[in-house]
């Protein structure tokens, strides 16, 4: 049988992936907001779910199991206590203000008929607005300012990749950076407890949303089965990239090495597959800026059961010709050769490729300088429109966490 999860590489045929449409959450983003909930701009709602059906569409014309975050999370609450158990969770991490204002929360969700509609609910946040006794001077007391969201909404689910990450046949649930984001691996926890295609698996864990340190699914790369590339960034600190190397080895999920790539912490740069993603057994789209030699802390594990860390300091090439084995890798830079146009595409995820196949991959089209030098480099290239989605500031990498893909 195979596996519910399996992901032995960034570039086997891929055959079933998870995404999440954009919802409501999107349009209870506010201009005062933004920067807290890390994005740039608004994007317009139903041009935003055409583009990301399209997207989805594209990948089941390839043959590509498409899976749903939200049809997932439904799902694994059918049963009535884990229903419950789930509200719990989700009112005890929603940092609502006032006892009375949580027992009224609590009240509106567990009146809510479908699992679906409750999920959407928990996705979209709850603006004080749609709490109808809020409007009651009795409650007064509960409304602690003039902030709108008696609950935030969590609109950046669409990126599917960062709250969790698939590594072999385990998941890593991941401590996130921002408190935006920290809220979005509960759905993660329900799906691979409690639902049907998982409980019964015993999927390996290899990091804990709890934890102290944080990391994000950006930052985490499937090389080879032998060899994972994680990312020091904005968002993953290198303490945990040291415990999830631990888990890997103690769960023997069959990597033998990580290597820790230092890409500063930038927002620009905010996970490692933001300027680097990989295209074939030899061929990955790179941001130029990352080109120069880098500081690399290479992870494995000794004879006896020790972890061993050796750091190393060489261009990003020779360090993927010497752990991948291969003579000469070739990296294809964002916006060719014109510095303008990478800086520009790399903001627009022109490096941020999600591959289908070997040699075979999905971009945004609205990246042209980027796209021209990857075919010329005899990659094959999907298209899709992303004016909406861009705005949130990921591309097709960031939109999809695979769950199998084939082995190579
Ligand atoms: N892997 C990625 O680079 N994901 C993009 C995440 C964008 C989102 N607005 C964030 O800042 O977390």
């Amino acid at each position: 049988m195979t596996q519910p999860i399996n992901v032995f590489s960034e570039i086997g045929k891929l055959k079933t992936v998870l995404l999440h449409r954009p919802g409501k959450e999107l349009e209870n983003l506010m201009p005062d907001y933004l920067d807290d909930l890390l994005f740039d701009d608004i994007p317009y709602l139903p041009q935003a779910q055409k583009e990301h059906d399209a997207f989805a569409d594209l990948l089941r014309k390839k043959g590509v199991e498409v899976v749903y975050l939200e049809d997932l999370a439904a799902e694994a609450i059918s049963e009535p206590d884990v229903r419950s158990s789930f509200i719990k969770d989700y009112l005890e991490e929603a940092n609502i203000k006032g006892t009375g204002l949580t027992r009224m929360i609590q009240a509106k969700l567990d009146a809510i008929r479908t699992n679906r509609e409750l999920i959407d609910v928990t996705m979209a946040g709850i603006p004080k607005s749609d709490l109808e006794e809020l409007k009651s001077k009795s409650l007064t007391d509960m409304i602690e300012s003039d902030y709108p969201f008696a609950i935030d909404p969590m609109p950046n689910l669409y990126f599917t990749r960062d709250p969790f990450a698939t590594l072999g046949t385990g998941v890593s649930i991941n401590k996130m950076y921002s408190v935006t984001r920290r809220r979005e691996t509960l759905y993660a926890k329900y799906i691979f407890t409690y639902h049907p295609r998982f409980k019964d698996s015993n999927i390996p864990m290899l990091y804990d949303r709890h934890d102290s340190t944080r990391i994000e699914g950006g930052d985490e790369l499937v090389l080879s089965k032998d060899l994972l590339a994680l990312g020091m960034s904005q968002r993953t600190d290198v303490a945990s990239i040291e415990k999830l190397a631990k888990n890997i080895f103690e769960q023997k999920i069959g990597f033998k090495r990580l290597l820790a790539f230092d890409i500063g912490s930038k927002r620009k740069f905010m996970h490692l597959d933001t300027v680097f993603t990989m295209l074939d057994y030899d061929k990955f789209s790179i941001h130029p800026e990352i080109e120069g030699d880098l500081t690399v802390y290479s992870i494995s594990e000794t004879v006896d059961g020790k972890i061993e860390i050796i750091k190393e300091c060489d261009s990003l090439e020779a360090i993927l010709n010497k752990y991948l084995e291969i003579d000469t890798v070739k990296l294809i830079r964002c916006g060719g050769n014109d510095p303008m146009a990478a800086a520009r595409e790399q903001w627009n995820d022109g490096s941020n490729t999600l591959a289908i196949a070997p040699g075979e991959v999905i971009v945004y089209d609205r990246n042209p300088v980027t796209n021209k030098a990857l075919e010329e480099a005899g990659v094959t290239l999907n298209y899709i429109a992303g004016s909406e989605l861009v705005r949130g500031r990921g591309g097709p990498r960031c939109m999809s966490m695979p769950l199998v893909r084939e082995d190579i």
